[in-house]
């Protein structure tokens, strides 16, 4: 049997970037003689082991064939006489279907290399439509590797993939995977850009393809449309370096834009409610984990009243953290704050501009903090009062609490 190197650790290593996982594809072998050398099986029918050693993955040689649609459906065809060829053949990208042989020899038989050089993602046969996920890699992968674009032939192949229906079929689990690794990637907006380009976003996630074409006011806004303003935050949010729950919080923040009445635009009067709502949906459907959930509604409902907060007073001031659930969840609030920088600097001129909301809002939190809560508590139940007034003498301690530093 011999072993290859294959996938993204050898185009990575072709692009001089750093290689995280490696992934080998055996030729020559049978399962069983994979178990006799030590390997471990992932899964049970799907063709892959890990290493005795290395615990890296190394799949059997196989070609593909699809006998459903969706991401179910795939029959395997793994078996000694499947050629290293043949697997690369049934792989998503010419970039991604390169072999390396042990003595370092480059197997490259669809010019992988060739589109390293001229920066193309381009598909390596028409067997690319028979797994829909790909287009979800090619949108990430234009995020990753921003100065790539896409062959002309793979976005049409893309297009008659969506007309086909075929991102109707995915699975949520996949759709988020893919899209929490490109929310991730250096330049996010790539990803949604060609999604759309595709027409995948319109099927995958309607609330942000909305965006585009949706006015916004000039004087908040200079870059005007909704779609081009929330490319722009997202970007911020890779700037930024921000987690990805701070990075779906800012995919999330202003769908309600997409549902503003024609009458009332380019305002946005009420969008903070529509878009809380419109997170909750999207998240249910493509069952986003809640910590990036919880975050998006927050920051959703929150974004416009942080921005303001710059002029609010202690009590308005204290009541916004309240209802950031701020004491409870300090660290989350760091989260909604940043996602509020992204947004506040994600417009064109404001890219350098300074988010004092930001410091002003953790200032006057920590000043909250002091309060000892339990002690007012104490003294409350001592005059026989309870809960609501529990929480009014809390309240009114922080706006004290809070006051001085404000008028500093
Ligand atoms: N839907 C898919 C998934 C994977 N692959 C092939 O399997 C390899 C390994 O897959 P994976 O590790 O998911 O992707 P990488 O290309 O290694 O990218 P990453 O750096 O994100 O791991 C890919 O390079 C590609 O050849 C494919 O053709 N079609
Ligand atoms: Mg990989």
């Amino acid at each position: 049997m011999e072993l290859y190197e294959v996938g993204g650790a050898v185009r990575d290593a072709l692009l001089g970037r750093a290689v995280n996982d490696r992934d080998w594809v055996v030729v020559g072998a049978t399962p069983q003689q994979l178990l006799d050398a030590g390997y471990t099986p992932v899964g049970r029918d799907f063709p892959v082991f890990l290493h005795p050693q290395t615990r890296e993955e190394v799949a059997l040689a196989r070609t593909e064939r699809k006998s459903g649609r969706g991401y179910h459906g795939f029959v395997f065809h793994a078996a000694p006489e499947v050629t290293l060829e043949d697997d690369l053949a049934r792989r998503d990208l010419t970039i991604n279907a390169i072999a390396r042989a042990a003595d370092g020899r480059l197997v490259d038989p669809h010019g992988g290399r060739r589109d390293i050089e001229q920066k193309l993602l381009r598909h390596v046969s028409p067997a690319f439509a028979e797994d829909p996920v790909r287009i979800l890699r090619v949108a990430r992968f234009a995020a990753r590797f921003t100065e790539f674009s896409v062959a002309p032939e793979t976005m049409a192949l893309m297009r008659t993939m969506v007309e086909d229906g075929e991102v109707d079929a995915l699975v949520a689990e996949r759709v988020w995977q893919e899209l929490a690794r490109g929310l991730m990637e250096a330049m996010p907006s790539r990803m949604f850009e060609l999604l759309r380009e595709c027409g995948a976003l319109a099927r995958l996630l309607p609330e942000v393809d909305r965006l585009w074409g949706v006015p916004q006011r000039a004087d908040y806004h200079p870059e005007v449309d909704t779609g081009v303003h929330l490319m722009m935050v997202l970007d911020m949010s890779a700037r930024l370096q921000a987690p990805l729950t701070v990075r779906f919080a800012c995919l999330g923040h202003d769908l309600g834009k997409g549902t503003t009445p024609a009458e009332v635009l380019p305002r946005h009067i009420g969008h903070e409610e529509r878009s809380v709502r419109l997170v909750r949906s999207m998240s249910e459907r493509l069952r986003v984990p809640t910590d990036c959930r919880e975050l998006a509604e927050v920051v959703a409902r929150e974004h416009g009243n942080v921005h303001r907060s710059a002029e609010f007073g202690a009590a308005a001031t204290v009541r916004l953290l309240e209802r950031c659930d701020a004491f409870r969840k300090p660290k989350r609030f760091d989260e909604v704050l940043l996602a509020c920088e992204c947004d506040a600097r994600g417009r064109l001129g404001y890219e350098a501009s300074a988010y004092p909301q930001a410091a002003r809002l953790k200032a006057a939190l920590v000043a909250a903090q002091s309060v000892d809560t339990a002690s007012i508590a104490a003294a409350q139940m001592e005059l026989g009062k309870s809960g609501p007034a529990v929480g009014e003498a809390i309240h009114a301690a922080r706006i004290a609490a809070v006051e001085p530093g404000l008028a500093a």
